[in-house]
């Protein structure tokens, strides 16, 4: 098995509802994101995925996020705009464009902060 794992990150502004606590309030993040793909077979050029492609289609997702007020976007309307939901649905829009039979998006970790860190991955492949 192969393993490619590429970081990026994006700036927004949440707050979380149900929830008790400063982070109740209006308050920004610059969130560093790890989007990791497994896969067993190698292309012609010795590549899982090359590292620009998974790059890039990260950076045109986390365009929709950047800079933006989460709680007012679609994907954060009913769930919490937490990291972990924040990780899912960065996993789903990769998942979309980048599994093909032999790779697939194996687990997106959401970084809030230098010390605390939401990952999501689904076992259904
Ligand atoms: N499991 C999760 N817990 C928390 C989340 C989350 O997304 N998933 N988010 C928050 C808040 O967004 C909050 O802004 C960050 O909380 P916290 O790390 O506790 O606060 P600080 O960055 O100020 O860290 P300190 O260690 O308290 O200084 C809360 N929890
Ligand atoms: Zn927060």
């Amino acid at each position: 098995m192969y393993e490619v794992k590429i970081i990026s990150e994006f700036s927004a502004a949440h707050h979380l509802r149900h929830f008790r606590g400063k982070c109740e309030n209006l308050h920004g993040h610059n969130w560093k994101v790890e989007v990791v793909v497994r896969g067993s077979c190698l292309d012609e050029s010795g590549m899982l995925i090359d590292f620009g492609v998974v790059k890039q289609i990260t950076r045109e997702i986390l365009g929709g996020l950047d800079h933006r007020y989460l709680n007012d976007l679609p994907a954060f309307k009913e769930r919490n705009p937490s990291s972990e939901n924040i990780a899912e649905h960065l996993f789903e829009g990769l998942s979309e464009r980048i599994n093909n039979d032999h790779r697939w998006v194996y687990c997106v970790s959401a970084w809030e902060s230098k010390d605390a860190c939401a990952t999501y991955w689904n076992d259904r492949r």
